[in-house]
């Protein structure tokens, strides 16, 4: 146990599942998982452990930000033996090719947040995916769209904020990545993030309810399976 998470060692399985929402990490345990079992709800930051397909993988909340996902990555690796966490987010896309509704594997997470600062690294970090994990996402999808994306710790700024990770390339913005990336590395895991473009930056367009229930779908399908293909 840690101070985050009640969870006794051995209830938590080798894959996580992380979204944000721990709304969103209830929803995947009891329609996806069986025999789903809530293994910890200190602070809010559900985790369920059951099984997909008859292997154990549990889902896990991460909160929102990247002080929260760097706290609960941080302990699922290195105080619960977790082999490797699929974030599975959402996130608003600045790219003139993605539509809501779309799925983005983030390849690598540029970051303005001043979190990878405590790893002392000579010059500036690339926070990437683990090489395994795109290889396994590939077997099980391979056109999903694979891309460079934004993690920053802010929500509400200027659109025009955006602009100059537009120009570079990057594909969608969200709040999670790089410090899941940079953990995974720091610590020798491996580690993905899936994101469903929930809004288009710098126009009025973002998914319904509805929507975002059947388009979260496809991506936690993919997820699980890649859960559960080691
Ligand atoms: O849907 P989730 O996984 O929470 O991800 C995105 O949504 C939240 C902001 O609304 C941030 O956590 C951001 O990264
Ligand atoms: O972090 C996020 C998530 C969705 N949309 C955004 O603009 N930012």
């Amino acid at each position: 146990m840690t101070p985050h998470n009640n969870a006794a060692k051995g209830e938590i399985a080798k894959s996580v599942l992380m979204p944000g929402d721990p709304k969103r990490a209830k929803f995947i345990a009891e329609s996806f998982l069986e025999d789903a079992k809530l293994v910890n709800d200190v602070r809010g930051a559900l985790a369920y452990t059951g099984k997909y397909k008859g292997k154990e993988v549990s889902i896990m909340a991460s909160g929102m930000g990247d002080g929260s996902m760097g706290i609960y990555s941080h302990e699922l690796f290195k105080e619960y033996d977790v082999d490797r966490i699929i974030r599975v987010g959402s996130a608003g896309s600045i790219s003139d090719d993605l539509k809501l509704g779309d799925v983005v594997a983030a390849l690598s997470a540029s970051t303005d947040s001043g979190y990878l600062n405590h790893y002392n690294f000579p010059g500036v970090f690339a926070p990437t995916a683990s090489a395994k994990l795109i290889k396994a996402l590939l077997k099980i999808d391979d056109t999903i769209v694979l891309g460079p994306i934004y993690s920053t710790p802010v929500f509400y700024c200027d659109d025009s904020y955006f602009e100059p990770c537009k120009k570079m390339g990057l594909l969608a913005v969200e709040m999670e990545a790089a410090a899941l990336y940079a953990n995974a590395a720091e610590l020798g895991k491996d580690a993905i993030t899936l994101l469903t473009i929930s809004d288009i930056i710098g126009k009025e367009e973002c998914l319904t309810a509805k929507e975002r229930e059947e388009t979260f779908t496809k991506m936690i399908n993919t997820a699980l399976e890649l859960a559960i293909s080691f």
